[in-house]
């Protein structure tokens, strides 16, 4: 068992392997990821740092560089799964949330805290550019490039209502009962709504972050010319008018 919930990386194939189950599986319209224990995660096992990361194989420095790269895809993997997972990922952070934690959550479509978390970008800490997430997804979270510049060159401590107030969360809870029960309560809302229309949400709110508006809109239509001709849409517009609620309706899996 590892400590404060730093096996993030040792167990990056286990991420991979879930998150892809979890995008082929059907009966799973949402996910809710947290932490046991004390923290949310203090990151990756710094024990393991030597072993995994600064001692790599190769007989020169092409094929150790080589080497490295690649042990770093899969570091990225493990996140990356996330974000590519068309199911909504909403994410509950209690206590510490240090380093690899802050590149997992930036994965997440939706991130909430207690009123004792607290975030940290760790890695120059510890020597090292961010290099599994947080430096690519956290400008796009948070809208001030200051704000993300500043945690990631002096590595300080982001509290909740600071983390409130940049958008890195959208709630604060008072404590981590109350944080599952909305997490909950929040996933349930989620899974109640179509899964054409949630899904179709997901990906194409990733590729407009990542693409110009007329990308953007251009890939909607696309998406949008076989995905209006689910049942789905006749069964909530019906809803609406007869003044059901969404959660009223049965959707066929998808
Ligand atoms: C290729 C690389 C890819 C990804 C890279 C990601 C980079 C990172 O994740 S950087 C972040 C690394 N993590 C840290 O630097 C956290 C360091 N720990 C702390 O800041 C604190 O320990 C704490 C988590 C805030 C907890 O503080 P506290 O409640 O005061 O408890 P402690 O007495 O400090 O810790 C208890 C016990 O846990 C051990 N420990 C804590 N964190 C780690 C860790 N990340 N890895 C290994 N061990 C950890 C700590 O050493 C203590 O152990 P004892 O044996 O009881 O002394």
């Amino acid at each position: 068992m590892k400590v404060m919930n730093s096996e993030l990386l040792s167990s990056c194939s286990e991420m991979v392997d879930c998150f892809n189950e979890i995008a082929m599986n059907s009966d799973c319209r949402v996910v809710v990821l947290s932490g046991a224990g004390k923290f949310f995660t203090a990151g990756i096992d710094l024990t393991d740092v030597a072993s995994d990361v600064l001692s790599p194989e190769g007989d020169d420095a092409a094929r150790i560089s080589w080497n490295i790269r690649k042990k770093l895809f899969k570091f990225q993997e493990a996140f990356s799964v996330i974000e590519r997972c068309p199911k909504p990922v909403v994410v509950a952070i209690h206590g510490a949330c240090i380093g690899a934690g802050v590149d997992l959550i930036s994965a997440c479509d939706i991130r909430m805290c207690t009123q004792d978390a607290w975030f940290q970008v760790k890695e120059v800490d510890i020597g090292l550019a961010a290099d599994v997430g947080t430096l690519q997804r956290l400008p796009k979270v948070i809208g001030s490039r200051s704000l993300v510049n500043e945690l990631a060159l002096t590595a300080r401590k982001m509290f909740a209502d600071e983390a409130r107030s940049s958008g890195l969360v959208s709630r604060v809870f008072a404590d981590k009962e109350a944080m599952m029960a909305g997490a909950l309560e929040m996933a349930g809302e989620i899974a109640a709504r179509s899964p054409v229309a949630v899904q179709g949400t997901k990906i194409n709110l990733i590729y407009s972050r990542d693409h110009s508006v007329t990308e953007g809109l251009d890939y909607m239509a696309t998406w949008n010319m076989s995905m209006l001709q689910t049942q789905d849409v006749m069964k909530s517009a019906q809803a609406a008018m007869e003044k059901k609620s969404p959660k009223s309706v049965v959707f066929s899996k998808f």
